[in-house]
């Protein structure tokens, strides 16, 4: 539901004495996996897009500057660069500088070395053999001595897997740079000037591919730039509250809570900020989880005290306006346009000040970065689903406090308010719910039925130790499918039943799940068994792409 634009509330302010790091972003795919490295060595940092003017990096405070990588190649007319200004400054604040890839191109570039097209391409594994013999200065920098360079400390091996994606390669090294690297194919594959404590590496650390690569960003973010690494979810939540608490004043919040990771943990946050000024609520659409509504509403109120979810029964008119409906397309839309009329209707009968109500919103960083990072012309927009429209039509300001977070971060600030592992460890459930899980027409029928077969799948998961290995998983039903079985001697003509079971790590690409048969061969017997109205159960093996996660 990010539109991207700055909150009402800016979640950022108050906490500018704390170390960071400002990450520019050039238009790689992964910039954001930079992000996660800087936090993960524990040193707050955000990502920019690399149009950002020197009042933006002024503003930011960076304690160091990591650039990123980028389909352009730094000698085209239309490649984006960093302005003049920015550098003057990054020179006067002897701020420290990491270049990947682009990034380390870009530097190079700028400061008077040699960018060229590469002879051979390289996408994919290379190893990169770290010099041992690069005269330093010793730490209490009164004698030369030799050995690596700061960047590879606590790396084992000399002869390191990377990996590479790039085609453009660095010919010639601006003066008072020097080689800490090489591979086969350049010279130049990890390059530092000492003095100004810039480094570039044409390979990427921050991707999983490249094993010792955190170990590079966490040296370049606490060696190099000298930041202690105290950033922590602890602290971070306090100081959020704080924020919140004090931006608050005597405004109430509103907030549309589907017992999901995001919304609980949002809700947690604001009620411990302001207690019952905050009132969450919860559409009951008939296409819920078995017993969720009850159960989320339990959950919750048990584990933030003073917490009371309301829940509004809305499920006669999704059914009612989903019967005879068979385009997916056309039941989403009328499910979120279901959706708004009920928060709607929720939020007036409250009663509330409308210019004193803020809308919450679990927007998260992924969904921040999307919409404000630097689009190179090859990158892929990822289209995010969601229950849409609501601040717009309600015309209300809204407060983000997940803005600045990943999601496994999110998890982490649910465990710090004290939410139960039941919560913030849950896949992730659409909001459209079994209505896009039953192919075709929604009847109450239909939905409970699914929601029965669900239930039974995913207590089975739970109980032979698949649930938390797997991203996603649910039961999808086909009621405009019917087969023919034998239960007991008579013939049964009945729905076939789908599970799915994905593992992916952002939900835009998946691989389907590798279940164990003698999982499959129980969650099948128990779901014909006990659900009536199911015969047959298939289980899923299309990966995404091609195929989605959901079926509509
Ligand atoms: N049944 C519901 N009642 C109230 N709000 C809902 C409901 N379903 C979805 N929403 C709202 O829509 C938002 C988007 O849903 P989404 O499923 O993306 O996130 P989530 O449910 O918080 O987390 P998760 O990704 O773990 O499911 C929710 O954060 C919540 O505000
Ligand atoms: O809140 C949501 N509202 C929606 O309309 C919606 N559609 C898909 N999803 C979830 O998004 C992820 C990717 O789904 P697909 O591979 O099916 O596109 C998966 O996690 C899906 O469950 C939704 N979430
Ligand atoms: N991954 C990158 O940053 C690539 C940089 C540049 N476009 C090249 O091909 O060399
Ligand atoms: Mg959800």
């Amino acid at each position: 539901m990010s539109n991207g634009a700055k909150s009402a509330v800016d979640m950022i302010a108050g906490m500018e004495k704390q170390e960071r790091i400002l990450v520019i972003d050039f238009g790689s795919q992964v910039s954001h996996l930079i992000c996660r490295r800087v936090r993960e060595a524990g040193v707050y940092c955000e990502l920019r897009s690399c149009l950002l003017k020197l009042d933006d990096v002024t503003s930011f405070h960076p304690n160091g500057i990591i650039l990123s990588g980028g389909p352009h190649s730094v000698y085209d007319k239309e490649a984006p660069h960093l302005s003049k200004e920015i550098w003057n400054h990054i020179d006067e604040k002897k701020l420290p500088v990491f270049g990947i890839c682009y990034g380390q191109q870009e530097m190079c570039h700028f400061l008077g070395g040699k960018v060229e097209p590469g002879v051979k391409r390289e996408f994919g594994h290379a190893e990169l053999l770290i010099r041992e013999d690069v005269a330093h200065l010793s730490a209490d920098g009164t004698k030369k001595i030799k050995g690596r360079s700061p960047i590879f400390e606590g790396i084992s091996t000399e002869r390191v897997p990377v990996w590479m994606s790039h085609g453009d390669k660095v010919t010639q090294i601006p003066s008072g740079f020097t080689s800490i690297a090489y591979t086969s194919n350049t010279e130049y594959a990890a390059i530092e000037d000492q003095t100004r404590h810039f480094y570039g590496v044409q390979f990427h650390p921050e991707v999983t591919h490249t094993p010792s690569g955190a170990t590079m960003i966490k040296n370049f973010v606490l060696k190099v730039v000298g930041c202690k690494g105290e950033w922590n979810m602890h602290d971070f939540c306090q100081k959020q509250i704080d924020i919140i608490m004090n931006k608050l004043e005597d405004k109430y919040v509103v907030g549309a809570v589907s017992g999901g990771v995001d919304s609980s943990v949002a809700a947690a946050l604001v009620h411990k900020a302001i207690g019952d000024r905050f009132r969450p609520f919860m559409v009951d659409t008939g296409l819920l989880r078995k017993d969720e509504a009850k159960i989320v509403k339990e959950r919750l109120e048990k584990h933030i005290p003073g917490m009371k979810l309301k829940v509004l029964d809305a499920s006669g008119d999704f059914y009612k306006e989903l019967s005879g409906v068979m385009e997916p397309e056309k039941k989403r839309k009328i499910i979120g346009r279901l959706f708004v009329e009920a928060f709607e209707k929720a939020v007036s009968e409250m009663g509330l000040p409308h210019e004193r109500c803020l809308l919450l919103q679990g927007t998260l960083y992924p969904d921040v970065i999307e919409s404000t990072s630097y689009k190179g012309p090859s990158s892929v927009i990822k289209t995010h689903h969601n229950v849409g429209g609501l601040p717009d039509r309600m015309k209300m300001e809204v407060i983000e406090p997940l803005r600045l977070l990943f999601k496994d971060e999110v998890r982490a600030l649910g465990n710090e308010l004290g939410l139960p592992v039941t919560s913030v460890m849950r896949h992730p459930f659409p909001g459209p719910g079994l209505g896009i899980r039953i192919i075709g027409e929604v009847t109450k029928e239909s939905a409970d039925t699914l929601s029965l077969a669900d239930d039974i799948y995913i207590e089975e998961l739970r109980k032979n130790g698949h649930y938390d290995k797997i991203g996603q998983a649910f039961a999808v039903l086909l009621p405009t499918v019917r087969s023919v079985g034998v239960m007991g001697d008579h013939r049964t003509y009945e729905n076939v039943c789908v599970l799915r079971a994905v593992t992916t790590t952002d939900f835009m690409t998946a691989d389907w799940y590798d279940m164990p048969h003698d999982v499959l061969a129980k969650i099948s017997n128990r779901i014909i068994n006990e659900v009536k109205g199911i015969n047959r159960v298939c289980y899923d093996v299309s990966s995404k792409p091609p195929a989605t996660i959901e079926w509509e």
